[in-house]
């Protein structure tokens, strides 16, 4: 494999983005497939908005907004984050108080994927599935501390399995080296800082060899904000550290300022502080997790783009090793994932109309998800996996 320089043009900020990638690559085409409409779903269409909204947002995703007001919504938006206030708190606010990701999406409850195992298995037919999975709250249950999500032995174990059935590749918010140190297993492609980061197996692996050379799949399209984010870790470490229960996280390419363990009547406290660092830089922008507010670059990257430049590299992999899967047609990517941020790549298989994402939650979410998985997941996908790697199409290996 020759590595190839190439330059992603950032609409959004004009910077041009320097990433290394598998040359030769095919990028699989927008109408590779088109799975059966998940029931439930109707066809999940996404609400648009009149480009005048659509400038607001933008803005208040991207700088911070301005105001109490703004403030009063990042509150009701960090509710939401929590199951118990998941009803009420979108749908008290009116459209301009929403924030972006509580606006396109319809509030659906979807069909479990295991009931309908048999569905997903006849749309992935005679096609070769590229398992893409979430670490928090998906691989590991979710807890109080960060830096102890363990994932337990046994999903291990599970992981390393479908691994040796499908191409697999654990997607993250967090910064690559530290879920790689979670999961341990080299096998894998990893895409760390919400996709920022991306890594693919060490040489040998049976997904590396003979796509031409040695080196792994290497993708960081926001390498040049490392300095600025780090700048941005230490201020909002600062800004915190009289919150009891905050918690601020370097991602490397994003920070994540949490407020699990913070008493809901200082959440403002923590809203208030990452916007007063956000008002500064305006090339960061927030998102939002489970209990966690995210700084990343402006930069248009995200889990989504994380997926289809994986399906890139990985279509040359399938490309020469596969007889008879050459074209994107054959390639049904699964992504699994339980959080806002997940979205981005659930979308992406929506309009490309290929594959499913698989949403990890035990109540109904606004999603572009096909189907979902019940928490506590760990049993769930144990037997999700079990089913693709001994029932399903696992037949090229
Ligand atoms: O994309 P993911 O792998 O799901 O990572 C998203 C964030 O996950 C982590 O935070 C979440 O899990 C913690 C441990 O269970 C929990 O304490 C926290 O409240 C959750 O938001 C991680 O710490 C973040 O850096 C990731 O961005």
């Amino acid at each position: 494999m020759t590595n190839q320089n190439v330059v992603v043009p950032d609409t959004k900020s004009g910077i041009s983005l320097p990433m290394v990638r598998l040359s030769g690559s095919s990028i699989f085409p927008a109408t590779a497939q088109k799975p059966p409409t998940a029931p439930g779903t109707g066809g999940g269409g996404c609400i648009s908005l009149s480009a005048k909204k659509k400038l607001l947002l933008e803005n208040l995703e991207i700088n911070g907004g301005g105001g109490a007001a703004k403030i009063n919504s990042w509150v009701d938006s960090m509710r939401a984050s929590s199951p118990t206030h998941m009803k009420s708190s979108s749908q008290s606010l009116s459209e301009d108080q929403q924030l972006p990701w509580q606006q396109h999406q319809q509030q659906i409850t979807l069909p479990s994927a295991l009931d309908n195992f048999d569905q997903i298995m006849e749309a992935s037919r005679g096609k070769q599935i590229v398992m893409f999975l979430d670490y928090d709250g998906t691989l590991s249950p979710i807890v109080d501390d960060p830096d102890r999500a363990f994932m337990s032995k046994k999903m291990r174990t599970t992981v390393r399995r479908l691994a040796t059935c499908f191409p697999t590749a654990i997607v993250s918010g967090r910064c690559r080296d530290k879920v790689y140190k979670f999961v341990r297993l080299a096998e894998l492609y990893y895409a760390g800082s919400h996709g920022m980061d991306i890594k693919g197996p060490e040489k040998g692996s049976k997904y590396t060899k003979g796509t031409q050379g040695t080196e792994p799949v290497i993708c960081q399209p926001a390498s040049e904000f490392l300095p600025m984010i780090d700048e941005v870790f230490k201020e909002l470490v600062a800004k915190t550290k009289l919150t009891p229960g905050a918690k601020v996280e370097n991602n490397k390419f994003c920070v994540s300022v949490h407020f699990r363990c913070v008493e809901e009547k200082k959440w403002s406290e923590v809203a208030e502080a990452v916007k007063s660092v956000l008002n500064k830089y305006p090339k960061l922008r927030l998102s939002q997790g489970r209990k966690v507010l995210e700084i990343r670059p402006t930069i248009k990257w995200d889990k989504g783009k994380a997926l289809e430049f994986l399906l890139e590299s990985l279509g040359e992999y399938c490309a020469c090793f596969l007889s008879g899967f050459a074209n994107c047609t054959d390639v049904f990517p699964i992504y699994i994932g339980d959080d806002r941020t997940d979205e981005d790549a659930f979308k992406v298989l929506k309009e490309r109309e290929q594959g499913f994402g698989i949403l990890v939650s035990k109540v109904a979410k606004d999603t572009n998800a096909s189907y979902s998985l019940q928490e506590p997941t760990q049993a769930s996908l144990h037997d999700l996996f079990h089913n693709y790697c001994f029932l399903g199409n696992n037949n090229y290996y």
